[in-house]
């Protein structure tokens, strides 16, 4: 008898599809969550072939069958904020950090995004490769299947270009679904400090050659006090937008400059951190639909009181995605489950919010809403099969990787190692 699966989950304490919702999850919606107790999925060439309950599914026969034991399970998560591709690391900022020398203040004295951008254009093409596959290989191993890079410690002409062929090149040859992003205007470069409207221009003047080797889908900006202000962001953002790129904003991250009412005035498919976001802010994010990525790695680790304001944003119906912000210096993490529980503790989200957050609102946060984020029939059988019984453990628990198994086209790309105990 042909077999109708090559594999069929079965036993699944508790299965989250997330399917059901027609674009980004937005506010209240974002607690409403679908859980099939004793479920079952069926997998055949890459795609899930049935979703059911185990005794619906059982009779399905499969290359493999995997008896899930009453586990959870969830879709791949979804990554939609990293700068993966840099050379070197920060952990000598680490004493600035503890001695309260602020994030903006180290960015000033050359260091920070600066210091990576030195690291970056001494470091040959090859290693930023090796060393950019590693970080992807893990994130994998932590549920992450489809994630965004981002370049912006070139700040020239070259070393973004490297950045981005590097990306590009995991995009291409990696398991894991890869989506660029352009983030020349990260920081002002020192041969440009005095001038840093003539920056902008020479990374405007690169979109064409970019958009023409598809080395990015997205534009973004560091739009920060020190940095680049809201008109200049909103300038080079709409530019972008003419050159055929979607845009997103690094927007209040430390200071509430407006950027998330900028974001919406130009049509951002995103708008992230957003720590010192305004009501009107937060009001305009809803209104047009732009997605708010929020990353409580980062506030945790800049040692930030303040967090952004998720509860404020759901209530008034913003899509809200999570990210680890995965970065050299201000975020250094690829575990996004770490920010599932920072979610849980410093943004008051719950756990209903947070794994929409992590599966199908992150995917539409990088424009891949229609392939990501969801176990549904037809759709790419990208599943994490979890060392836990139910949703609630994975934001409870936290620190450690509760990944067991990683499905990505329905193939197993991570499972956890044995222990030898
Ligand atoms: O510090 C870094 O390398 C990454 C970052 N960019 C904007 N905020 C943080
Ligand atoms: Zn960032």
């Amino acid at each position: 008898m042909t077999q109708e699966a090559d594999i069929l989950l079965y036993h699944i304490g508790q299965l989250l599809t997330m399917d059901g919702s027609e674009g980004p999850v937005k506010g209240q919606n974002m607690s409403k969550l679908d859980v099939l107790e004793d479920g079952a999925v069926a997998i055949k060439d890459g795609k899930v072939i049935a979703v059911g309950k185990t005794h619906d599914l059982k009779h399905i026969e499969a290359k493999e069958k995997i008896d899930c034991q009453g586990k959870l399970v969830t879709p791949g998560l979804v990554e939609p904020h990293t700068h993966l591709v840099f050379g070197g690391s920060r952990e000598h900022e680490m004493a600035l950090k503890q001695q309260g020398v602020p994030y903006l203040d180290i960015l000033k004295q050359g260091g920070g995004i600066l210091s990576t951008v030195q690291s970056t254009r001494e470091t040959p093409e090859e290693e930023l490769l090796e060393k950019a596959r590693f970080h992807l290989n893990r994130m994998m191993s932590y549920g992450i299947t489809t994630m965004e890079a981002k370049s912006g410690y070139g700040l020239d002409y070259e070393t973004e270009m490297k950045q981005m062929r590097v990306a590009k090149q995991l995009q291409e040859e990696h398991k894991l679904d890869v989506v660029l992003t352009f983030l020349g205007a990260h920081a002002i470069p020192e041969n440009y400090k005095d001038d840093p409207d003539t920056f902008l221009n020479e990374m405007i003047a690169m979109l064409p050659d970019i958009k023409e080797k598809n080395l990015a889908e997205f534009v973004d900006i560091f739009c920060e006090t020190g940095v680049f202000s809201v008109e200049q962001s909103r300038e080079y953002l709409q530019k972008a937008k003419e050159s055929g790129f979607e845009v997103k904003i690094h927007a209040d991250e430390i200071n509430p400059l407006g950027g998330a009412e900028m974001a919406a005035e130009v049509g951002a498919i995103s708008a992230d951190h957003l720590v010192g976001t305004s009501d009107k802010g937060i009001q305009m994010l809803a209104e047009n639909n732009v997605i708010a990525t929020l990353l409580p790695g980062t506030s945790f680790y800049l040692g930030k009181e303040k967090h952004a304001r998720a509860r404020d944003m759901i209530e008034a119906g913003v899509s809200v995605a999570l990210s680890t912000d995965f970065n050299p210096g201000s975020s250094v993490t690829e575990n996004l489950q770490f920010i599932m529980n920072l979610a849980a503790l410093n943004l008051k989200m719950t756990p209903e919010e947070i794994w929409h957050a992590v599966t199908v609102n992150a995917a539409h946060a990088i424009g891949r809403g229609d392939q990501a984020g969801i176990i549904a029939v037809g759709r790419a059988a990208d599943i994490v099969i979890w060392d836990a019984s139910n949703y609630l453990y994975i934001p409870y628990h936290y620190g450690v990787n509760h990944v067991n198994t990683v499905l990505k086209n329905g193939e197993k790309v991570f499972e956890r190692g044995g222990w030898h105990g």
